[in-house]
């Protein structure tokens, strides 16, 4: 499902972000993406949703090769993609509902259908009652949750997410895993970067080890 060969990456200033990472996920699998801060972990993910591009190599996602993807394409490709990243890039000045109801106004869901699964979602995240809300009114941990059910509410085939639990207490960062782990099991492929040690030894899935770039384990 995803597929890079020899990628590296070169951010414009010259930095080597990543070195010749090879790597294969399997549609259905759910892995965790670990390593210092600085090793490369964030770049990675955002090779995988054409957010960055890779200076060499090949970073195929769906059958898709993101590095000659064209901007028309990244629309639909995205539509396939749940992405939770740090910058949550919500809308500010929209409700909750409405940050969640975007991705799938976007592809014309019928609105009423569309509304029961924003609910749907805003409940598994624990933001149902603050569904009136304006985001700039949440905690940032809140904000993480209301990024997460805008993430899966159209049941994207892949989820990458980029720290997801980073601002969440024990307990909203084990529901949010559960919420990953359900994904998973219903067959969506699920890539996670995380440094918290509670929830790797927790959940036994594979690991993908980064050290300053390079794909160690
Ligand atoms: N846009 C950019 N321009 C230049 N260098 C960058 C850019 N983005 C990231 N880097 C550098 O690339 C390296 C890898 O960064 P990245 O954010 O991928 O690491 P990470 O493993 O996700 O770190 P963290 O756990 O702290 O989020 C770092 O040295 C970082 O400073």
């Amino acid at each position: 499902m995803i597929k890079l060969s020899q990628v590296n990456k070169r951010y414009p200033d010259g930095h080597q972000a990543l070195h010749q990472v090879s790597l294969d996920i399997a549609a259905g699998e759910m892995v965790f993406l670990t390593g210092h801060s600085g090793a490369g972990k964030s770049t990675l993910l955002k090779m995988m949703a054409a957010i960055e591009r890779p200076t060499s190599g090949s970073v195929l996602v769906a059958g898709q090769n993101m590095a000659s993807l064209k901007p028309v394409a990244i629309p639909f490709l995205r539509r396939n993609l749940g992405l939770i990243f740090q910058d949550h890039k919500l809308l500010f000045d929209r409700s909750v509902f409405d940050n969640v109801m975007l991705p799938l106004s976007i592809i014309g869901y019928p609105p009423k259908e569309a509304a029961k699964r924003v609910r749907a979602a805003l409940d598994k995240v624990g933001l149902l009652d603050r569904e009136k809300a304006l985001p700039i009114t949440l905690s940032g941990g809140e904000q993480q949750r209301l990024c997460i059910a805008r993430a899966v509410v159209n049941r994207p085939s892949i989820l990458l997410a980029d720290e997801p639990t980073g601002h969440l207490d024990a307990e909203y960062a084990e529901e949010i895993m559960q919420l990953f782990k359900a994904f998973n099991q219903v067959g969506s492929t699920v890539v996670i970067s995380t440094h918290d040690e509670a929830i790797l030894t927790r959940y036994g899935n594979r690991r993908l080890h980064l050290d300053k770039g390079r794909l160690v384990a």
